[in-house]
C-alpha cells in the first residue's frame, strides 16, 4: 500500500471499515468500538461521518449484500474484508445519496487497501450498483406479487419478513403506509437523575425537564456520555418511554422485577421509589448473573441499593430462582411483579442497528412470543391478590405485545387478571403531564404502545398493566 493511496482514501471510510471488521470479528458493537477510539481522527466531522457509515452499513447489511451480489459472479469467493469495503460505498449510494462517482472512487480505494487485486472487481460492481439504484429500489427483479413489499423493505434496508410484520403491526394501530424512523437517525435520549445527586455544570446545562419528574431530555448526549457523572452513577441515560414504564411500577409494598438485566429500569424504579419515600422489598431477577452484578454495582455506587436483592436465575422457573426467599416451600407473593421481557427490540433499532439483520423470523414469530407468555404466566403466580402485574417489551410488533397479553388473559393463569390503563398507575396520579403523554399512546384497552415515526419520537415500547382480581 503506497503513501499516495493513504492520502486518497478518506479517513472516515477507513475508520468505519476497521470498526465494522472488528464488530464482525466479535469485538463488540460497532458504536462502542468507535466510541472507544473517539478523538483519534483530526476532524470531528470525519468522526461523525465514520459513525454514520458504520451504523448505516450495520443496519442495512443484508440489503447491501443483495444489491452487490447481483453483480458478483461468485459472491462466496469475496473475502470478508473486501465485502465490507464494498458495502460502505454501496450504502453511500443507496442510502446517503453520495454522488456515484465519489462513492465509486472511494470504494475502489477502500477495496484496494484491503486487496489490491480486487480493485478491478470493485470498480465494475460499484458502477453497476450506481446505475442500478432505481431498479433495485423498484424491486424490478422480483415477482409482481412480492414487488411492493420488497421495494418497501429495500428502501428501509431491512429484511422483507420484518418489513411485512412491521407494516401489519403499524397498520392495525392506524399507521398504515408509515415506516419506523430508524435508519441512520439518532434517537433522542433521556437522563434519570439520582435524587440529591449534583451533576457538573456542563451536564446540567444540557438537561431539560421531561414529562416525568426526575427525568430530563438530553440536549447534548456526547457531553453526558463523556462526563464523570455518568461513570459515578449520578444518572442513567435511556429512553423516556422506558423510564415512564419503569416509573409506572413504583407502588407501596414489595416488588419482583423479572428481566432486570443491567438494571436501567431498576435504577429508575429506585429513584422514583426514593422520591416517594417508598422502601419496599425489591427482588431483581435476571437469567444472566453477570448482568445482575452490573446492576448491583451501579445501584451501590449511586447509593440506591438499599432493600434491593439480586436473584440470578430463570424467570420461567421462579420456584428454583426464588427458593432462597420462599419460606418452607411457600411461594413469596409480591404487591407488584414487573416483567421486562426479552424481545425483538424492534422499537429500539435506532440505538441498536444490529437488530434487523440479527433477528431470525421464526424466533420473532414463534420462539419469543412463547417465551414471553411462559414468563408472564410464571410471573403471575407471584402476584398478591389485588396486586399488579406489569408486562413490558421494547418491541413494536403485535405478536410480542397485544397477542401475548390476549393469550395470557385467555389462559388459566390469566383469567383472574384484568387489564387496567397504564395512565391510571399510582405514580401518575399527580403527574398530569406524564398522564397526558401516556394517554396519547394508549389504545382503547389502556395498553401503552409508543412508535417512533419521526426523529423526535422516543423509542417503541409496549406496556400492559394487569390487576389480580381475587
Ligand atoms: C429487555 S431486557 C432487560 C432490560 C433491563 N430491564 C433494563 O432496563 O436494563 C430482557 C432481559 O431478560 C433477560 N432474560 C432472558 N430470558 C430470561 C429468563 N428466562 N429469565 C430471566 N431473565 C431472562 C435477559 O438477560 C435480559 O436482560
Amino acid at each position: 500500500m503506497g503513501d499516495a493511496l493513504v492520502t486518497k482514501l478518506s479517513p472516515a471510510r477507513r475508520r468505519a471499515h476497521s470498526a465494522l471488521i472488528e464488530a464482525q470479528d466479535g469485538c463488540g458493537f460497532v458504536r462502542d468500538i468507535l466510541a472507544a477510539s473517539a478523538g483519534t481522527l483530526s476532524d470531528a466531522r470525519d468522526e461523525a461521518f465514520a459513525l454514520t457509515l458504520a451504523l448505516g452499513v450495520t443496519a442495512t447489511v443484508g440489503a447491501l449484500d443483495e444489491a452487490l451480489d447481483r453483480y458478483i459472479a461468485k459472491p462466496s469467493k469475496v473475502s470478508a474484508r473486501v465485502r465490507m469495503a464494498l458495502r460502505i460505498p454501496a450504502f453511500e449510494m443507496l442510502y446517503l445519496d453520495t454522488p456515484g462517482h465519489v462513492a465509486v472512487s472511494q470504494g475502489v480505494e477502500l477495496v484496494r487497501s484491503q486487496a489490491r487485486s480486487a480493485a478491478g472487481l470493485a470498480n465494475a460492481v460499484l458502477h453497476r450498483v450506481d446505475e442500478g439504484r432505481a431498479a433495485f429500489f423498484a424491486a424490478a427483479d422480483v415477482s409482481d406479487d412480492e414487488r411492493e413489499l420488497t421495494a418497501r423493505a429495500r428502501r428501509q434496508g431491512i429484511p422483507v419478513w420484518l418489513a411485512c410484520m412491521l407494516d401489519a403491526s403499524l397498520a392495525r394501530r392506524g399507521f398504515g403506509g408509515k415506516s419506523l424512523c430508524f435508519n441512520g437517525i439518532a434517537a433522542p435520549t433521556c437522563a434519570c437523575m439520582c435524587p440529591d445527586a449534583v451533576c457538573s455544570g456542563d451536564v446540567s446545562d444540557c438537561l431539560e425537564p421531561s414529562v416525568l419528574e426526575g427525568s430530563y431530555l438530553v440536549g447534548s448526549p456526547a457531553v453526558v456520555a463523556a462526563s464523570s457523572d455518568l461513570a459515578q452513577g449520578k444518572l442513567v441515560i435511556s429512553d423516556l418511554n422506558a423510564q415512564l414504564i419503569a416509573a409506572s411500577t413504583v407502588r407501596p409494598g414489595s416488588c419482583l422485577e423479572i428481566g432486570a438485566g443491567r438494571g436501567t429500569k431498576t435504577y429508575v424504579m429506585a429513584c422514583c421509589a426514593n422520591r416517594c419515600g417508598l422502601r419496599g422489598h425489591h427482588v431483581a431477577v435476571d437469567l444472566s448473573a453477570a448482568k445482575c452484578e452490573i446492576n448491583r454495582l451501579r445501584l451501590e455506587q449511586a447509593g440506591l441499593s438499599k432493600g434491593i436483592e439480586f436473584a440470578p436465575g430463570d424467570g420461567c422457573n421462579l420456584d428454583a430462582t426464588l427458593a432462597h426467599i420462599d419460606v418452607a416451600g411457600e411461594r413469596t407473593l409480591f404487591d407488584t411483579v414487573f416483567l421486562d421481557a426479552p424481545c425483538s427490540g424492534t422499537g429500539t433499532m435506532r440505538r441498536h442497528p444490529e437488530i434487523p439483520w440479527r433477528l431470525v423470523s421464526s424466533d420473532v414469530e414463534d420462539g419469543l412470543p412463547k417465551l414471553q407468555l411462559q414468563l408472564l404466566q410464571e410471573a403471575s403466580r407471584r402476584v398478591k391478590p389485588g396486586g399488579e402485574l406489569i408486562y413490558a417489551t421494547c418491541s413494536v410488533l403485535e405478536v410480542e405485545n397485544e397477542q401475548v397479553i390476549d393469550a395470557f388473559l385467555q389462559s388459566e393463569q390469566g383469567r383472574a387478571f384484568k387489564l387496567a390503563p397504564l395512565h391510571e398507575a399510582d405514580p401518575f396520579k399527580d403527574e398530569t403531564e406524564a398522564m397526558a403523554y401516556i394517554c396519547e399512546r394508549e389504545d382503547m384497552r389502556g395498553l401503552f404502545q409508543s412508535i417512533p415515526l419521526s426523529p423526535a419520537d422516543f423509542d417503541g415500547h409496549f406496556c400492559a398493566r394487569l390487576i389480580y382480581q381475587i
